[in-house]
């Protein structure tokens, strides 16, 4: 299977992986242990999809079944924003664990660059954005902190990389200027209606691996009331007609379109036939013009901001 190399480990990630954010409950286990057979290796999961101790269950299921091995597998977690002071970074990394039931994680990302009021997980869990009161609590938590203590998660051999989600160029390279362990992986929204070419140009050159998420653009986000009212990319007769032209589905145009330049692809989907084609979806080539075609589709449209929640927590310029 294609995958990327991270520096510092030299781990392979897969090139395309499985998100775990809505699938649902109480099939999950299930899904996770059916991608696997389908020979998916690399799930991306986080507190707040609320379904990792079901994901892991799929995972055990495929161990035990002699499926897979636990080496072949990539599995990714995130660190949620109430955990952000040092203290708690730790104590969250080892609760997912347990609900997964491993005993490292392949990658931890820190989810976003805000850092929430700590909410004890016995208290609630999954994390949410909001307090008990329905209110938004932000944290004086510096970044740096963050990254030491995800460092010493590296140490301790909780997790065998680290990474960042959802920051931008400066912030990057403010986490670099204090790293001793560097950022490996950044996961970010990536589609041709926002190809972000600055911050995958910094990417390559300071070596992190990128990953993409949302890559079918407006419709993954039209349940959470955050759609912005663009046309279906899924749609869009650029992204048909070069499908046509291969033979492909418009969805495995758009995964290629990230998965051919080396950036990891991790759609999610509840409905096998969906999960079966997005998994061969790294099994032709777009052409330059096709690649050229589809970037030029940007409309800088960020479906995910956290700004819509709290304009206090804007993070992208
Ligand atoms: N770091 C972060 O902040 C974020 C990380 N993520 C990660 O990225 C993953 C993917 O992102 P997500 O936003 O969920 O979006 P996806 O791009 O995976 O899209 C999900 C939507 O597309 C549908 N879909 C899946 N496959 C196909 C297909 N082949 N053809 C047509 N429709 C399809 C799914 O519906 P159906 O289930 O019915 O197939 C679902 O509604 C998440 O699961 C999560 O792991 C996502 C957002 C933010
Ligand atoms: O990864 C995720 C997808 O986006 C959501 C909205 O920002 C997040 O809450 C979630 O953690």
């Amino acid at each position: 299977m294609a995958a990327v190399v991270l520096k510092r480990t030299g781990q392979k990630m897969p090139l395309v992986g499985f998100g775990l954010w809505k699938v649902t409950k109480s099939s999950c286990a299930d899904t996770v242990y059916n991608a696997i057979k389908l020979g998916y290796r690399l799930f991306d999961g986080a507190g707040d999809y609320g379904n990792e101790k079901e994901a892991g269950e799929g995972i055990q299921r495929a161990l035990k079944d002699g499926i897979v091995k636990r080496a072949d597998l990539f599995i990714t977690s995130k660190l949620w924003n109430t955990f952000h002071a040092a203290d708690h970074v730790k104590e969250l990394a080892q609760y997912q664990l347990k609900l997964w039931g491993l005993d490292y994680f392949d990658l931890y990302l820190i989810h976003f660059p805000i850092a929430l009021k700590y909410v004890d997980p016995a208290h609630r869990f999954p994390p949410e954005w909001f307090g008990d009161d329905g209110n938004v609590h932000l944290q004086n938590t510096p970044m740096h902190e963050t990254w030491q203590a995800m460092e010493t998660l590296v140490d301790s051999g909780l997790v065998k990389n680290i990474g960042l989600s959802n920051c931008q160029g400066a912030l990057i390279l403010d986490v670099f200027r204090h790293a001793r362990i560097e950022p490996q992986v950044l996961q970010v929204e990536l589609h041709p209606y926002l190809t972000q070419e600055p911050l995958v140009a910094l990417c390559k050159t300071l070596g992190i691996a990128l990953t993409a998420y949302s890559s079918f653009g407006p419709q993954s986000y039209v349940e959470l009331s955050m759609d912005k009212g663009a046309s279906s990319l899924l749609e869009h007769p650029v992204v048909s007609n070069i499908a046509k032209s291969h033979g492909k589905t418009t969805s495995q145009v758009l995964l290629r379109w990230a998965s051919q330049r080396g950036i990891a692809v991790i759609p999610k989907s509840n409905n096998y036939d969906r999960i079966v084609a997005n998994f061969q979806s790294d099994d032709f080539d777009l052409t330059a013009s096709d690649l050229k075609a589809l970037s030029a589709l940007n409309i800088n449209l960020r479906l995910n901001d956290p700004a819509d929640i709290d304009p206090r927590m804007a993070i992208f310029a």
